[in-house]
C-alpha cells in the first residue's frame, strides 16, 4: 500500500472566496523533461510589448498563444496559432484530470530567475463569470503567489516540474496572482495556462 499522498490525483487546496485544486504530477505520455524540451524547441516564443499606464514595456518573459479563439489580454488582441499535437495531448490530459474543457492556451517561458509575471486576475469578460483556468508547469520550480484583493491574506504554492493547478469558482474576483523574480539563480520554466473563451472580442 502506498502510504504517501497520491501525487496523481487532483486535490482541493482550502481557500476562501474561490476554488483552487492541485495535482503534483499530471499523467502524460512523456516525461516532464521531454515535454519541457519539446515545448522549448517547438514554440515560436515572442517577446511581447505590453502597455502599463499608457507606456510600452517589454514583457519580462517570452510567450505564445495557441488555440481556436482570438483573445484580448493586457489591452492587446492576439491571433493564436493552432494547437500543436503535443499541446493537444497535454490539453486532453488536463481536461481528463479537471473535468473541464478548454479552447485556448497561453504559454509563458521564464528564462531565468529574473523573468516574472506581475499580479493580475484572469478576469477578461470573454472568459465568462467564474472562469476555470488550468495551469501546467515544467522545468525549474517557481513560487505562485495569490494575494486577496481586500483581506490581508497571501497564499504561496511551489509549482514544480509537471504539476497541474486549477483556479476556479469566484477566485478571479477576489484574488490576484503572480510570479515574482527570485534572488537565487533559477533554470528555465515553462507554464501553460489553458482557458475557455466564450466569445471572440
Ligand atoms: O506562470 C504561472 O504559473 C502563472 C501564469 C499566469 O498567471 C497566466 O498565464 O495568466
Ligand atoms: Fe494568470
Amino acid at each position: 500500500m502506498d502510504l504517501f499522498a497520491d501525487d496523481s490525483a487532483l486535490m482541493p487546496i482550502p481557500i476562501e472566496d474561490g476554488e483552487l485544486w492541485f495535482q503534483q504530477r499530471l499523467a502524460l505520455d512523456l516525461t516532464p523533461a521531454e515535454a519541457m524540451q519539446r515545448l522549448l524547441d517547438e514554440t515560436d516564443w515572442r517577446e511581447e510589448q505590453i502597455q502599463v499606464w499608457g507606456k510600452l514595456h517589454m514583457q519580462p518573459r517570452l510567450s505564445a498563444w495557441h488555440g481556436d479563439a482570438r483573445y484580448r489580454y493586457s489591452g492587446k488582441l492576439f491571433h493564436p496559432l493552432p494547437f500543436t499535437p503535443l499541446q493537444l495531448h497535454i490539453k486532453q490530459a488536463v481536461e481528463q484530470a479537471t473535468g473541464r474543457q478548454f479552447n485556448s492556451l497561453l504559454l509563458n517561458y521564464y528564462r531565468d530567475e529574473r523573468d516574472r509575471m506581475g499580479f493580475h486576475a484572469d478576469n477578461e469578460p470573454t472568459l465568462g463569470l467564474n472562469p476555470a483556468i488550468a495551469s501546467v508547469s515544467f522545468g525549474s520550480p517557481r513560487t505562485f503567489i495569490l494575494k486577496h484583493r481586500t483581506l490581508p491574506k497571501t497564499v504561496k504554492l511551489a509549482l514544480g516540474d509537471g504539476c497541474l493547478l486549477l483556479m476556479a469558482g469566484s477566485l478571479q474576483h477576489h484574488w490576484l496572482h503572480g510570479i515574482n523574480k527570485e534572488r537565487a539563480p533559477r533554470g528555465p520554466r515553462i507554464n501553460l495556462t489553458f482557458r475557455n473563451i466564450l466569445r471572440e472580442p
